[in-house]
């Protein structure tokens, strides 16, 4: 059973998205899908149809695409007055209508980034109804004019394999065309696996993100593939699943969220919209709307293609999980000095991280056995950032690594000694990925702008903090970090994180141990 979501999106906070898409008579797909999506999901939609269709849920008995002038009068007219976040593009009936709507394209996203707007297009290459009837004319179809304007194209797998040339057997043919699209066209591609194949796995619905120059993100995950999988959901009611996880990954990236937390975001949104889905006409039905997904057995798993591909057991999946902690972290302080430590253990402080950046500093070991030690003395929870292999070699009490730590990282052996775990985030993708190994607790950051640290994302904000919330509720301690002192700690508590991590805050004040104390009564009274 789907949460009921606790953070509607005030209405006229509501971000633009357009749909260039044909028109479904049956409503289950096309902009009438699409707009449905839009506006669940916290967006207001704008439309511009492509083509009429006389369609329902069992056939498409004809399809007629407007003229080329209403189609740019329509791109024209809400480019003056309603300039969009995000665009989906779905059916292009014919090769004059690609051609019309790239060099369109073209022109207006020069123009955007002029004046600084990054707008996401997502181009889901639609081809076929799902009762199998063509929506586009015998004449096949060219997509080049897209190359370098889109930021996602969505192809099945009948579509991958037309846009590739050549039939698509296994899950191996379908990995190489959609590595092949992505570097042809300049973008990053999601190559669903809705239409399996012989050599797939039936049980589970299987997509493959292949990112291409992602921006906002990691360079861990910014050019790299991966397998996002689901359980298939046994149904037929699937008509307009393509428009709706096109559409909901737009309007996701209309509010801001990077292309990986949008495409795992939709995917989810589309899964929850099987389990409920309808059959209102004799063919197959269609999603229900279930709004911004919060559930966390929704999500896909995440696993990079390079894992899958070298079919080793990977020391970093850890099936038991990491120590849960008795204690609450609370306001959590990340320090550099071990008398900066000791005072503030000194001060009462619980939970604590050694944070020591510099991979030349030669007194790195004995810092690390000092903080092991005050931790014992004062009987509280030290977390070590960084080094693991020292932490496991003086029995620490914690670790706390990133996303890209977790590479070069062995958890197993981090879990066999029980060390408790934790774990960076930036984006829900990255939280999924986190959760994947059962920490003991996950950060996420940074919440607002920070100078402690260079950061490839941009900062989180409370909104979506709020979101990761509702997500994470009850599953593990969410500890915000990131530009959170006495003037912000008010906000971050408001939006129900458990605990929060402070650097500045307190290592920069006059006094560090009054400092912590006060962030402390803060957080617990409310003041
Ligand atoms: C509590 C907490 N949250 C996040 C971090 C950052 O860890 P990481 O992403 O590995 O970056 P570095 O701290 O190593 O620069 C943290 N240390 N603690
Ligand atoms: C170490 C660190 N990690 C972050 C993340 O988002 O992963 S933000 C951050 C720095 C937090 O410092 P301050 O409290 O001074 O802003
Ligand atoms: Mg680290």
């Amino acid at each position: 059973m789907a949460k009921v979501n606790s953070n509607p999106m005030p209405t006229r906070n509501r971000p633009i998205v357009w749909t260039i898409a044909g028109s479904d008579s049956g409503g289950g797909a096309g902009i009438q899908a699409d707009l449905a999506t839009i506006n669940d999901l916290d967006a207001h939609g704008c439309s511009v149809i492509t083509a009429v269709t006389a369609q329902s849920s069992v056939t498409v008995a004809s399809v007629e695409a407007v003229s080329p002038q209403i189609l740019i009068a329509q791109l024209d007219v809400l480019t003056a007055d309603l300039a969009p976040q995000a665009i989906k593009i779905g059916l292009l009936a014919n090769q004059q209508q690609i051609n019309l709507v790239a060099n369109w394209l073209h022109k207006i996203l020069l123009q955007w980034r002029e004046r600084g707007l990054t707008v996401a297009v997502i181009l889901d290459p639609v081809m076929v109804a799902t009762c199998g009837d063509a929506l586009t004319g015998s004449e096949a179809l060219d997509f080049t004019p897209f190359k370098g304007l889109l930021t996602l194209i969505t192809p099945n797998v009948t579509e991958l394999a037309t846009l590739a040339g050549r039939q698509l057997i296994t899950p191996e043919q379908s990995v190489q065309a959609a590595q092949t699209l992505a570097a042809q066209l300049q973008v990053s591609v999601i190559a669903k696996g809705g239409d399996i194949g012989p050599n797939w796995d039936e049980g589970l619905a299987r997509d493959l993100l292949v990112c291409h120059q992602v921006t906002g993100i990691s360079s861990l995950h910014s050019e790299h593939a991966f397998w996002l999988t689901s359980n298939r959901i046994n149904t037929n009611n699937n008509h307009g699943t393509g428009c709706t996880l096109s559409s909901a990954i737009a309007a996701v990236m209309a509010h801001g969220f990077v292309l990986n937390d949008a495409v795992v975001v939709a995917k989810a949104y589309v899964s929850q919209g099987l389990v409920q889905s309808y059959q209102p006409g004799s063919g197959p039905g269609c999603l229900a709307r279930c709004g911004w997904p919060n559930t966390l057995s929704v999500y896909p798993f995440i696993q990079p293609l390079c894992e899958a591909t070298a079919k080793t057991s990977s020391n970093n999946l850890n099936a038991c999980g990491f120590m849960k902690l008795t204690t609450q972290l609370g306001v959590y302080p990340v320090v550099a000095e071990l008398d900066m430590l000791q005072q503030l253990l000194k001060a009462g402080v619980k939970t604590i991280q050694l944070r020591v950046k510099d991979p030349a500093d030669q007194l790195l070991e004995q810092k690390i056995v000092q903080a092991i030690a005050f931790g014992r003395d004062y009987r509280a929870q030290v977390f070590i950032n960084d080094h693991w292999q020292l932490a496991i070699k003086h029995h620490a009490f914690g670790v706390h690594l990133g996303q890209e730590d977790l590479v070069a990282s062995n958890l197993k052996q981090l879990s066999e000694a029980n060390i408790a775990l934790g774990l960076s985030s930036h984006s829900y993708f990255e939280i999924l990925l986190a959760m994947q190994h059962k920490p003991s607790y996950i950060a996420f950051g940074h919440i607002f702008p920070t100078t402690t640290k260079q950061m490839p994302s941009a900062p989180q904000g409370l909104d979506k903090l709020a979101r990761y919330v509702d997500l994470m509720q009850g599953e593990l301690p969410l500890v915000a970090i990131g530009g959170i002192d006495s003037s912000t700690l008010a906000k971050v508590k408001k939006t129900g994180v458990d605990d929060i991590a402070v650097v500045r805050a307190v290592t920069e004040a006059v006094n560090p141990a009054a400092a912590y104390q006060a962030l402390v009564k803060q957080w617990t009274e409310g003041e």
